[in-house]
C-alpha cells in the first residue's frame, strides 16, 4: 500500500476490445483501493506539455498588478487569475501558498445558459499573451477528451452504458487550471501549505506536476504517500462526485502539497466535471439490499458552488450579498 499504480492507457486507443477490458479492469481496482493512479502511454503530447507548461510559467512571472487584471474573485464564473492566499483547502491551516489560473468551456456572452446567469458559465478571461488562448482552449479540448476515454473505461465496472458519461458531458464544466507554488524558505514552515489536505471536488482529475515533487496522497491507513513526479504521465484521481454517484465504491482521497524547499512548483490539474445540470445521485450498479444509497441527490453545478464556498472566503461574501 506504499506506492500508487501506474496504468498504461494505450490499449484504450485501439480497436482490441480484450486489451481494453484488461486496463478498464485495472482503472476499476485503483479507483476501489486508492481512487488514485498514475497514467502512462496517453495521447498529450510533452511538446505539448511544454508549451503550455512555459506559458504558465510566463504568465505567473508578469507583475501582480498585470494578472489581476483578470482576478478571479472579480467574476461570478470561476475565471481567470486567482493571487496567494485566495484559497483555503484545509481550515485547520493558513490559507493556500500557491497562486492559480482557471479556465473552463468558453460560452459568449448570447449562450442561454450566460443569458440566464447559470453559476459557472461564462466567457473565459485570458491574459493577454500571443499565442495563449489558442493554445490553451486546445489543451482544454484534448484534456477534456481524455478524461472521457478514462470514464468510458469506468463504465464496465460500473454497470452503465458505454456512453453514460458521454452523454453527461456535453458542455460540461470542467476547469483547467495552472498552479504556482513558490518556494518554501525553511525547513520549519511545513505548517504553510502549497495546498492544504483536501479531497476534489468533482468526478475526476488529471494532474500533471513539474520536477519538483510535493504532492501527497493519505492511504486507507492514514499514512500520507509521496506521489513522486513520473515523466510523461498524468497524476489520475477521482474527486467526492465521483464517491457519491458511485456510493463510495469508488474513492475520493485526501491529498496536499508540500511546498518544496527552495524551489518553485508548478502543475497543472484538469478538473473533469459533467453539465451543471446532471444529476448525481448512486448508480443504478451501485446500490443493493446490503447497500443502500448514502447521499441524497443533488446536481453538479449545487454541489460544487456549495465545495467553492467552503474554500473561498469571496465566494461566501458573494452568496452573502445575494
Ligand atoms: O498541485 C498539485 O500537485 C495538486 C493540486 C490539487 O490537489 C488541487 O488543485 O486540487
Ligand atoms: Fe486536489
Amino acid at each position: 500500500m506504499n506506492s500508487l499504480p501506474i496504468i498504461d492507457i494505450a490499449p484504450l486507443y485501439t480497436d482490441d476490445q480484450s486489451a481494453w477490458a484488461t486496463v478498464a479492469k485495472q482503472i476499476d481496482h485503483a479507483c476501489r483501493e486508492w481512487g488514485f493512479f498514475y497514467i502512462k502511454g496517453h495521447p498529450i503530447s510533452a511538446a505539448r506539455i511544454d508549451a503550455v507548461l512555459d506559458s504558465a510559467k510566463r504568465f505567473f512571472a508578469l507583475p501582480t498588478a498585470e494578472k489581476l487584471k483578470i482576478d478571479i474573485t472579480q467574476t461570478r464564473h470561476h475565471r481567470g487569475y486567482g493571487a496567494i492566499a485566495t484559497e483555503q483547502l484545509d481550515p485547520s491551516k493558513p490559507s493556500d501558498l500557491k497562486e492559480t489560473f482557471d479556465m473552463g468551456l468558453h460560452l459568449p456572452l448570447d449562450h442561454p445558459d450566460v443569458l440566464a446567469e447559470k453559476p459557472l458559465r461564462g466567457p473565459n478571461r485570458h491574459p493577454s499573451m500571443p499565442g495563449w488562448e489558442t493554445l490553451m482552449e486546445q489543451h482544454y479540448v484534448d484534456m477534456q477528451a481524455l478524461a472521457q476515454t478514462l470514464l468510458r473505461a469506468m463504465t464496465l465496472a460500473l454497470g452503465i452504458e458505454r456512453d453514460f458519461f458521454d452523454t453527461r458531458f456535453r458542455e460540461p464544466v470542467s476547469v483547467l487550471r495552472m498552479i504556482h507554488y513558490p518556494p518554501r524558505h525553511t525547513a520549519t514552515s511545513r505548517e504553510q501549505q502549497g495546498a492544504g489536505a483536501h479531497t476534489d471536488y468533482g468526478c475526476i482529475t488529471l494532474l500533471y506536476q513539474d520536477a519538483a515533487g510535493g504532492l501527497q496522497v493519505r492511504n486507507v491507513k492514514g499514512e500520507w504517500i509521496d506521489a513522486p513526479p513520473i515523466e510523461g504521465t498524468f497524476v489520475v484521481n477521482l474527486g467526492d462526485m465521483m464517491a457519491r454517484w458511485s456510493n463510495d465504491r469508488y474513492l475520493s482521497t485526501p491529498h496536499r502539497v508540500i511546498s518544496p524547499l527552495g524551489v518553485d512548483r508548478y502543475s497543472m490539474p484538469f478538473f473533469a466535471e459533467p453539465h451543471p445540470d446532471t444529476r448525481i445521485e448512486c448508480l443504478p450498479g451501485c446500490q443493493d439490499e446490503q447497500q443502500a444509497a448514502k447521499y441524497p441527490a443533488t446536481t453538479c453545478a449545487q454541489f460544487l458552488l456549495s465545495r467553492f464556498a467552503d474554500t473561498y472566503a469571496y465566494r461566501r461574501e458573494q452568496e452573502a450579498v445575494e
